[in-house]
């Protein structure tokens, strides 16, 4: 058994959600009622853990009290409640589960669409030698990564069971095809940097692209 919640637990994640909520929001990343956010609330015990998720089908712009709720690792509800957790639980469960992390969040954007696509043959985006690798706390010089790409299927439950396979251990999030990225760290404070980072990364290699493509069009 996970060690119960305690009421202060519950209202510290709710709140530090809504706040995320509300900030991505402001930036335009939650386009018609896209997106989920997830903050874990105790320890992970027995591989048993609790998490504050989105409800599912909100216009995540707005804040009412009905916008999060608690579920178990199973992803199901451990409070009676009239609201669905985000249709995409699954996959925020699985992530907690394989990474032992503390928030998940969830974005669709023009770019990471934009990149998941243009990169989907070679299975992964690739990032050469921008200084907010970093973020991710890569520290060596001119760092290349890979952040993986996953097929984006309608059931969720077979998009959670392919992530074990997809992680590369110092990449903390993963992308859809032509859905969105999820990304994640030790707390909601690392989840939003780890995100920001990619987002950033994502518009970087997008416009790069773009030039270097124009480029050799010229010559
Ligand atoms: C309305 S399109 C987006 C959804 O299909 C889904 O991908 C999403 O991110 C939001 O689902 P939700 O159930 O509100 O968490
Ligand atoms: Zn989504």
């Amino acid at each position: 058994m996970s060690s119960p919640i305690t009421l202060e637990q519950k209202q510290r994640a709710y709140s530090e959600l809504s706040t995320i909520k509300a900030d991505f929001a402001g930036r335009g990343w939650f386009p018609a009622t896209s997106g989920n956010l997830s903050i874990r609330v105790g320890e992970i015990v027995d591989q048993k853990f609790t998490f504050a998720v989105t409800a599912s089908g909100k216009d995540k712009s707005q804040s009412t009290p009905e916008d999060f709720l608690l579920v178990n690792e199973l992803s199901l509800p451990t409070e009676a409640t009239n609201l669905k957790p985000s249709a995409e639980t699954k996959i925020h469960s699985e992530i907690y589960r394989l990474t032992g992390c503390g928030a998940i969040f969830h974005i669709h954007t023009v770019y990471n669409n934009l990149l998941s696509e243009l990169c989907w043959e070679q299975g992964s985006i690739p990032i050469e030698g921008v200084e907010l690798i970093k973020a991710f706390n890569i520290w060596e010089e001119d760092a290349s990564i890979e952040i993986p790409i996953l097929p984006n299927y309608a059931d969720i439950a077979k998009i959670a069971s392919g992530i074990e396979a997809a992680l590369i251990p110092r990449i903390p999030g993963i992308v859809l095809r032509k859905h969105g990225i999820y990304a994640w760290g030790a707390d909601a404070f690392e989840a939003k940097r780890h995100l920001e980072a990619f987002e950033y990364l994502f518009e970087y290699s997008y416009k790069l692209n773009l030039i270097q493509r124009a480029s050799t069009r010229r010559r």
